[in-house]
């Protein structure tokens, strides 16, 4: 299907009201020579869920992991990241201290090798965390807050890689709460599952949303329209449209979001 060529300057960006947990300011992602997203400026609210939505190859991904610095591999990253009034896209950053604090679960569900309870108590003794009371606390805590503790209670012993998908995915978010972060990153988390195992995790990301700042990137519409309360609308690397979900499905004001979200392109 053709895309018609749209004004990419006409756009409508808002600032939510209330609490911001995270905020960009034009920030530019460079693959070397060739740059994927332009001059992204968006506030995101704390305590809410917002979605990330366009086209396969808009650039929610790249935006999604600048916000975690998952880019510094691959990219260059320009302008500037605030969470908690530092720019977190600079230089001398300790990385491994913004990830316990903005954690990131992704497509494939990827639990290691190992056992549920170990899945989950990883990264905590990593950081220092000893006492075998409140590791066992985080286990029960965690699986609880993702929606699996009454399915593994009794074999947090077993391998992690018996799981179906749906609940390996729960267990990631698991073992991304056991963190205690204050934003969750989620990229397309599940898309590669099926509908009662993605209702699941929809579920989850509602209750979840209590504790936790989310974002999310979905190529699925109707599930940025049931659980989300901001909604950015990427295309081509710029966001054309980022306002309260209910306003960008029912009423979008910019041509490109309209046809994007009547199934018109993408
Ligand atoms: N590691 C990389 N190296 C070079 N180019 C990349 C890399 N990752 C992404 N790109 C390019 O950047 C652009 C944006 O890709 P990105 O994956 O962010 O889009 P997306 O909207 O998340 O797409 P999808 O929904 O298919 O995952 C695309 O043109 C893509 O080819």
């Amino acid at each position: 299907m053709t895309q018609p060529d749209y004004n990419l300057d006409q756009h409508q960006i808002i600032v939510p009201p209330g609490e911001i947990a995270l905020e960009t300011k034009d920030v530019n992602v460079f693959y070397g020579k060739k740059q994927a997203t332009f001059d992204t400026s968006l506030a995101f609210p704390r305590f809410k869920i917002s979605a990330l939505i366009g086209a396969s190859g808009s650039g929610k991904s790249t935006f999604l992991r600048c916000l975690n610095r998952m880019n510094d591999d691959v990219a260059t990253v320009t302008g500037a990241i605030m969470y908690r009034n530092v720019n977190i896209n600079q230089k001398n950053l300790n990385v491994y201290v913004l990830r316990k604090n903005i954690g990131m679960v992704f497509q494939h569900p990827n639990p290691f090798a190992k056992t549920i309870r170990e899945n989950i108590q990883f990264a905590l003794k990593k950081h220092g965390v000893k006492d075998q009371t409140v590791l066992d606390q985080r286990v029960e805590q965690s699986l609880r807050a993702a929606a699996l503790w009454d399915e593994v209670k009794d074999k947090l012993d077993t391998s992690a890689l018996e799981l179906s998908g749906g609940q390996a995915q729960r267990l990631c978010i698991a073992r991304s709460i056991a963190m205690q972060p204050d934003i969750l990153l989620l990229d397309e988390p599940a898309s590669a599952l099926d509908p009662i195992s993605t209702a699941k995790i929809e579920e989850t990301l509602l209750e979840l949303k209590q504790k936790y700042t989310i974002i999310i990137v979905t190529h699925n519409m109707q599930q940025a329209a049931r659980v989300s309360d901001y909604t950015a609308f990427f295309h081509l690397g710029h966001v054309m449209e980022y306002k309260k979900t209910a306003d960008i499905f029912t009423r979008p004001q910019v041509k490109a979001t309209e046809d994007y979200i009547s199934g018109n392109f993408g």
